[in-house]
């Protein structure tokens, strides 16, 4: 099952056939809103808003967690995120994709980005933080569907709500970074721990607020581009869809195996069952 989390100006998928809403409560609170099921090109697939519909959460107030752990109990392997980034290159022209491949965090630390704790400690690898295989498919797919895109890119996540001032700007454009949101670390990072693969189709929406010749980001311009495009970032999600039929050939399904550090004879009973489909291949 493929499950595609809609950012910024996308809130709904249309084209979905046999649709049914199922709204769930987990361990970890409400995800943010119901999950979206139904049949695409003939694979089963679930939408979440991230935002929840009519854009009700804060970069720091969606409930990450509730939401992994809702498409993991759905039995999603395989996250498709689609996001709105500022370009900190020149090359990447508002309207341009990139399937991003690293992250740089700029949050606060108040976002709970990890399912683990509470008597259970496990480290999982985050070196390459976005799957590979089904970062391939998402490139393959967005050329298909047209759009000028760009294999690679380091995605710098800021608390937000308020945009970058322009020294930040400046700042994160000599660190390495190509693009900027506020959301998908903290996603990928319970992705991973929940075994799920987890690839970025990012839409350039701006040029934040760095470059001489063009205006300073608003949320005006980005949902302007966001609409213009929103076609293409559906049809790139119809042609992922199909080629993620295929088979994946990387290590997300099973990070866990050696990560969970803690002696299983102190594990808490109660912090097993809370984790429920996370660790049950590992803490039966
Ligand atoms: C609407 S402007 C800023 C907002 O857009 C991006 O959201 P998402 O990643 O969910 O597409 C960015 O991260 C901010 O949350
Ligand atoms: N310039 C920007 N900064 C942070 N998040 C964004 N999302 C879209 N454009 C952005």
């Amino acid at each position: 099952m493929i499950g595609v989390i809609g950012g910024s100006g996308l809130y709904e998928m249309e084209g979905l056939q046999q649709i049914e809403e199922i709204t769930l409560d987990t361990p970890f609170g409400q995800p943010s809103d119901a999950y979206i099921t139904g049949v695409l090109n003939g694979v089963k697939m679930v939408f979440l808003p991230r935002h929840g519909r009519g854009h009700r959460l804060l970069p720091s107030e969606v409930n990450y967690r509730a939401n992994i752990y809702g498409m993991k109990q759905l039995g999603v392997q395989r996250i498709i995120s689609v996001s709105a980034v500022g370009s900190l290159k020149e090359e990447v022209i508002p309207g341009h994709i990139v399937i991003p491949d690293q992250f740089i965090d700029r949050t606060r630390g108040s976002r709970q980005a990890t399912f683990f704790g509470e008597g259970v400690v496990a480290h999982v690898g985050f070196a390459d933080p976005t799957c590979a295989c089904l970062s391939d498919k998402l490139f393959r797919a967005a050329q298909a569907a047209g759009a000028v895109t760009h294999k690679g890119g380091t995605y710098i996540c800021m608390e937000g709500p308020a945009f970058s001032t322009r020294a930040e700007s400046f700042m994160y454009r000599s660190i390495g970074g190509d693009i900027i949101g506020m959301t998908n670390l903290t996603e990928a990072k319970l992705a991973r721990e929940a075994e799920i693969c987890y690839g970025v189709i990012a839409l350039s929406t701006d040029y934040d607020c760095w470059h001489e010749t063009h205006e300073d980001v608003t949320v005006e311009a980005i949902l302007e581009i966001m609409h213009k495009n929103v076609v293409m970032a559906k049809e790139i999600i119809r042609h992922a869809v199909q080629d993620s039929v295929l088979e994946q050939n990387c290590s997300c399904s099973s990070v866990l195996q050696y990560a969970i550090i803690t002696d299983r004879a102190v594990i808490p009973a109660e912090t097993i069952a809370k984790l429920g489909p996370i660790v049950s291949k590992y803490l039966p």
